[in-house]
């Protein structure tokens, strides 16, 4: 009678499985490894993409496979067995002591498996720690190295004897500790947060694709992932692996009350990102018991979620809260053909839906007094109400943003100033700055110069090219500006925009009201582009 994980005996009934799946009478070796593999999270799986392979590429390659009837479940167990007492000294052998067992049960298949990747020195290597490449397998389940290994064009197997016992040489030097138990348990923390945080990233991933439509962000929780994935790698496999016991873990059948609860994808976002900051600090904690670097490489990670969850969550709020708004007029008094009253009144009743106070010159204490009355003003017109350049004004008046330039003062001081609840608006005039802009936890971008402006000189115009580049690249509300008006405005929302900012096209104009119906109709009339800006 063998003892047997459930593991195994799960994989015993896929493998079953896997054989009626593919039309074959005979129960094959093929069908063994394709059912250890069907556990994502399981020793076979994690050891497969430890050492580098693509557990897609090798089910692939194992469904068209002719592998060799499988002997009887009983020989492979007694393999497992034998090897499980040798290496662990438990005769409860676990899954990746199967997999070896129906690697090694058939010389063709052992040489066909080592082809693709799967040796089993190379994976026996890892489970043992065992820097030498013969296997310690029983003779008839292991042969001698073949030639078709020592040929292989992997790289793992190209240069066989140049090879330490892991992907990562030196590793285990230093991963080692003294006292085993203290090894395992460290290990086991890793192995689970490393699963949490990888999750977690992966649901934050598909959250910036799909709900956001945000390719930056994509690639930035991308490359967090990526960033994890290499920090794992630093760990020796056997390690993890030893220490995975998921089906002893007294946590799997604990839940919270919230667990299940997720009102919006926004909600989603946000528990991942806990979730994500969480098991990094997990990590990190327990990463710093086998040495500094590992600690210091996930702190490191830990701090570029915090940006990443500015980002998200400010963005999200932003996005929210200016969702509608497509027509933005930036007011300089002396530009304008009549009062600044009369101006947001008219232009309001356009379809101005948010105001700009845009005074370069005004001596501070006439200008707090004007940015009263157009915080007044433009609540009485239903409008938002933006101060330009100066945070301290912005808290004064009581307005709901405040602009800056890429010379102006930072996000992260103008936000000390104005506190988290007011919109702050960033200038752009390159992918660069955008990008930026977004991890700076800005709440919305201009997006220019476009044109030649009335209202303002520049020597250069990012243009239209950077309309449609901004339109492809983040999800933040962006306004283009520069030089736009009605004759041009066509051709700025055919790039991708959704939403303009304008000065003399609006102060200028005799007629606000008129010109702003007119801009607002040209940003309204088409079909919103999408991801456009
Ligand atoms: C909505 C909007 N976008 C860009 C600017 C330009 O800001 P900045 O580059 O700081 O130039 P000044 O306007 O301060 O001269 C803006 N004001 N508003
Ligand atoms: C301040 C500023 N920054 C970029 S364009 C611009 C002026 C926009 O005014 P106009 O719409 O009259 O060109
Ligand atoms: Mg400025």
């Amino acid at each position: 009678m063998h003892q047997t994980s459930p593991g195994v005996e799960r994989a015993v009934e896929g493998a079953r499985v896997w054989a009626d799946r593919l039309g074959s009478a005979p129960l094959r070796l093929a069908h063994f490894v394709l059912a250890l593999l069907d556990e994502e999270e399981g020793r076979p799986a994690v050891l497969l993409e430890h050492i580098g392979l693509s557990l897609t590429d090798v089910r692939d390659q194992l469904a068209v496979l002719e592998s060799p009837p499988a002997p009887p479940v009983t020989a492979l167990f007694t393999a497992a067995r034998d090897w499980s007492i040798a290496h662990r000294h438990d005769p409860e052998f676990l899954t990746d002591a199967f997999l070896l067992a129906v690697l090694a049960a058939d010389p063709g298949f052992r040489t066909a498996a080592a082809a693709f990747g799967c040796s089993v020195e190379r994976l026996e290597r890892i489970l043992t720690k065992r820097p030498d490449r013969d296997s310690s397998l029983p003779p008839t389940l292991a042969p001698v190295l073949t030639e078709a290994e020592g040929k292989s064009d992997d790289p793992f197997l190209a240069s066989p004897r140049s090879e330490t016992h892991a992907p990562n040489p030196g590793v285990d030097a230093i991963f080692h500790l003294p006292d085993p138990t203290a090894e395992i348990d460290a290990a086991r923390v890793l192995d689970a947060s490393f699963n949490r945080a990888r999750e977690a990233a992966r649901v934050l991933e598909d959250y910036c694709r799909f709900a956001l439509d945000d390719r930056f962000l994509t690639e930035q929780v991308k490359e967090l992932r990526h960033g994890l994935a290499a920090a794992a790698r630093k760990l020796p496999a056997h390690v993890l692996l030893a220490a995975r016991e998921t089906l002893r873990d007294v946590g799997t059948t604990a839940t919270a009350a919230g667990e299940y609860q997720r009102v919006s994808p926004a909600h989603v976002a946000v528990v991942n990102l806990k979730r994500l900051q969480e098991s990094l600090r997990s990590l990190e904690e327990f990463g710093k018991v086998f040495g500094p670097e590992l600690g210091r490489e996930l702190e490191a990670l830990r701090y570029r979620v915090y940006t990443l969850e500015r980002a998200v969550v400010f963005g999200s709020a932003s996005r929210e809260r200016l969702a509608t708004a497509q027509l933005y007029v930036l007011l300089t008094r002396a530009h304008c053909v009549a009062s600044l009253d009369w101006t947001i009144r008219e232009a309001a009743r356009g379809g101005v839906d948010v105001f700009q106070l845009r005074e370069k010159t005004m001596p501070d204490r006439e200008l707090l007094d004007c940015a009263r009355d157009v915080r007044r003003w433009t609540r009485e017109a239903g409008a938002l109400f933006v101060i330009n350049d100066r945070p301290d004004m912005a808290r004064l008046c009581e307005a709901d943003g405040v602009h800056l330039g890429q010379d102006d003062m930072s996000v992260k001081d103008a936000r000390r100033i104005v506190g988290p609840g007011v919109l702050i608006g960033v200038s752009t005039h390159s992918v660069e700055h955008l990008r930026a802009a977004v991890l700076d936890g800005a709440d919305y971008v201009g997006i220019g110069p476009t044109f030649p402006s009335q209202t303002k000189a520049f020597d250069h115009f990012p243009g239209l090219d950077f309309v449609r580049a901004a339109s492809a690249e983040c999800s933040l509300p962006a306004f283009a500006l520069g030089g736009i008006g009605s004759a041009n405005v066509g051709q700025v929302v055919a790039a991708g925009a959704r939403r303009i900012a304008v000065s003399s096209a609006i102060c200028a104009a005799d007629d606000p009201e008129h010109a702003a119906r007119l801009l607002k109709s040209a940003l309204t009339r088409e079909p919103p582009v999408p991801g456009g800006l």
